[in-house]
């Protein structure tokens, strides 16, 4: 394994590890985030180690595999949905009603939301209007917003380098390319995927793209779950592929916001669970947990150290 790659791994997975310690010990979600928001030097070094590791590291993986690659899933996908005939197809599937503003594209472009873009992978695409959004953006054309406190409203505002707030029903498509894992509680996923449907148009495409080298079935019960969760606020699960190192799903918006009560909302947020949500994380920074699971391909790449895989 190249020790550089590794380094960087760990950089990334030390992070998300103690969040969840944190979570773990105080149980105050606002409070571990807040203090999580305001370390600046963390955040910086993770922004570098990830656009190192996703740029020098997993691009190499993407030249010799393409099919490996979450970024040519998004963009193949977005390309049959938007231009080879996908939308149609799931309009008519989904018996909707011709009363739907019809969804169109500007000037021929995909109006695209990336949540946690941190280098912003998408914007080697020039049919895709992206808006790269993170809470600390690796390099300029990032902008700084924390999704899960940014203010949703009429318009989209922007102030220098950072998003204030978020015009609702604009994308056409919103991505979470290795997101959700991110966060160590599932309400913050669930506050991303209510906010995701609000931001959309209707007809509109939530990519959800998380990190799993195991075979697809070894995960099979919490994507079944996320799919159930985001079905119950109009999102029905168009497409799934498991790559070799991730799930990939596409969601297509097809209903407006139903009105969901604090119970329904306490069960779906509940569904939003990743493995790592039940057990402590121990603090050896070479759990042997970690290195038996994996084949040294894997652990040469550096994937096995994101979240998903290390439960
Ligand atoms: C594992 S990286 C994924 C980067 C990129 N999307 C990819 O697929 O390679 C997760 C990113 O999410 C960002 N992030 C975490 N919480 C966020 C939030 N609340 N708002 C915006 N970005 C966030 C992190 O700063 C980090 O850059």
């Amino acid at each position: 394994m190249s020790n550089d790659g590794k380094i960087l791994a760990d950089v990334v997975k030390n992070v998300h590890k103690r969040l969840r310690q944190e979570f773990f010990k105080t149980g105050d979600m606002e409070s571990v985030w807040t203090n999580h928001c305001k370390n600046v030097s963390c955040l910086k070094k993770y922004a570098s180690s990830m656009h190192k590791l996703a740029t020098e590291h997993w691009e190499q993986l993407r030249i010799s595999n393409p099919a490996t690659s979450r970024i040519n899933w998004t963009w193949s996908f977005l390309q049959y949905y938007f231009f080879a005939g996908g939308l149609q197809l799931h309009r008519h599937k989904s018996n909707s009603d011709a009363e739907w503003p019809k969804l169109v594209l500007k000037e021929q472009k995909i109006t695209v939301l990336d949540v946690g873009s941190c280098y912003n992978p998408f914007e080697e695409y020039e049919e895709l209007d992206v808006l790269s959004i993170d809470l600390c953006p690796a390099i300029e054309s990032v902008y700084q917003c924390d999704f899960l406190k940014v203010t949703l409203g009429m318009s989209t505002v922007i102030d220098g380098q950072n998003v204030l707030s978020l015009a609702t029903n604009q994308f056409h498509c919103i991505v979470f390319s290795f997101l959700l894992e991110y966060f160590p509680s599932p309400s913050q996923r669930w506050t991303c995927c209510e906010k995701a449907h609000l931001l959309l148009l209707r007809e509109g495409i939530l990519i959800i793209i998380t990190p799993d080298s195991k075979a697809a079935h070894s995960n099979a019960r919490v994507m079944r779950s996320w799919r159930e969760a985001l079905s119950a606020i109009g999102f029905k699960r168009i497409k799934y592929e498991k790559l070799q190192h991730a799930h990939c799903m596409a969601f297509r918006k097809n209903s407006v916001e139903p009105e969901l009560n604090d119970e329904d909302r306490e069960l779906l947020t509940s569904k939003m669970y990743i493995p790592q949500d039940f057990y402590y994380p121990s603090d050896s920074e070479n759990d042997e947990k970690d290195e038996i699971k994996f084949t040294e391909a894997e652990l040469a790449e550096g994937f096995t150290n994101l979240p998903m895989f290390d439960e």
